[in-house]
């Protein structure tokens, strides 16, 4: 029987490896490695160990799956237990115990044994406190992983930590966007690629394949190699708006507009994340020409926002907020700045959170209200 589904999964891994340029490393292609120490056999040392006047192999690359043990990041960690050694790296897993079912440290436990029985190595089991700061528990949940994540990264010197995100999540993800009104920094929905702490990357292998691998495949792929997986019970719990998007939401559309509403909302985030890339690089440039530090805080050309275009003159009035101030606005705060530029008769300061705005001899001045932070980031 061809194990499609494996294959999928396998190819995903390795070309998400290949072509990532992981901190301290270079991009692999082809079958050179990450370090110089390229061995597609799996062997890095010669038989009989080191040869005597020949220096030690240089340690190789170390990449850590993120495991939950649900079937994504299981077939994830048997992809990658079989392709990494092929491209001259060593695989390990994290799991991350959130302690808050009552059944976590079994499941984070047969998720560990699970992971050494794959040859991964190291496996790490990380328990962590949540706490739910307002944003509720799932952002809680993710807080507290992901800061696990990076610090077992960083103890372990591992150049990568590799989440089993597929198709579905992003959809999942992009829906949620939708619905509360975001940019198209949101609508790009889970990056397939990012820095996660200095020197360490994550990626997203099945988001970035094309086509995304999707959950179907994960489960049949968990199925064709007979490794049992855990079902989270907060996936289906309607209490988890993004539960309800999974079970009901997202079921709807594709019955009412027919099969491959999860495909497009994918889609969708590649090209809004290209658009926001390209966003960014633009904001940064005008940002170099436009803006210029005033007493107490910053002040921007009023006849060079008004100059730009609706959609770059916002993200640059949001983006010398955030860099100078710490402080996200809202829309109805930056249309209210830009008015000071678009619809300008002469109105008095501004005040919105943290900020004051004026307008002052040809320039929008910006500076701090006591206790916002003040000084652009680099
Ligand atoms: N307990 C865990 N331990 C280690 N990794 C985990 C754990 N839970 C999830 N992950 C990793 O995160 C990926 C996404 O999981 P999930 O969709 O549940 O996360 P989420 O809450 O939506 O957060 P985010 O999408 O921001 O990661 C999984 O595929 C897995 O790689």
């Amino acid at each position: 029987m061809i194990q499609r589904a494996l294959l999928d999964t396998r190819r995903a891994v390795r070309n998400a490896l290949r072509h990532a340029a992981l901190p301290g490393t270079a991009a692999l292609s082809g079958t050179a490695a990450l370090s110089g120490t390229a061995d597609p056999s799996g062997t890095a040392e010669p038989p009989g160990g080191v040869r005597p006047g020949v220096a030690a192999p240089a340690p190789r690359p170390l990449v850590l799956v993120a495991l939950s043990g649900g079937a994504d990041s299981l077939a994830l960690a048997a992809a990658v237990a079989h392709e990494a050694p092929r491209l001259g790296l060593s695989a390990g897993a994290v799991i991350v115990d959130h302690g808050l079912q009552r059944d976590a440290a079994a499941v984070a436990g047969t998720a560990a044994d699970l992971a050494r029985g794959l040859g991964l190595a190291p496996v790490r089991l990380v328990g962590v406190r949540v706490t739910d700061d307002g944003d509720g528990p799932e952002a809680a949940a993710r807080a507290a992983r992901y800061d696990a994540l990076a610090r077992t990264a960083e103890a372990e010197r591992a150049a990568a930590i590799l989440t089993a995100h597929t198709r579905d999540d992003q959809a999942e993800q992009v829906l949620l966007g939708l619905a509360r009104g975001s940019g198209s920094r949101s609508l790009a929905g889970i990056p397939p690629a990012r820095e996660l702490a200095p020197g360490v990357a994550i990626l997203r292998p099945f988001l970035a394949a094309d086509p995304a691998i999707t959950r179907a495949v994960t489960e049949a792929a968990c199925a064709e190699q007979g490794l049992a997986f855990w079902r989270d019970p907060h996936n289906a719990d309607p209490a988890y708006a993004r539960a309800r998007v999974r079970t009901r939401v997202l079921p709807v559309l594709e019955r009412e507009l027919g099969p491959g509403v999860a495909a497009a909302l994918a889609r969708s985030a590649d090209l809004a994340r290209e658009d926001a890339e390209a966003f960014d690089v633009m904001v940064e440039e005008q940002i170099e020409e436009i803006v210029e530090p005033a007493e107490a805080g910053i002040a921007v050309s009023a006849a060079a926002l008004a100059a730009n275009p609706a959609a770059l003159r916002h993200r640059i009035i949001r983006r010398v907020a955030e860099a100078e101030f710490g402080i996200g606005l809202g829309r109805e705060h930056t249309l209210a700045i830009a008015a000071l530029v678009t619809a300008w008769r002469g109105q008095g300061p501004l005040h919105v959170p943290g900020i004051l705005v004026t307008r002052d001899r040809g320039r929008i001045v910006f500076t701090g209200a006591p206790g916002a932070r003040s000084g652009m980031e680099e």
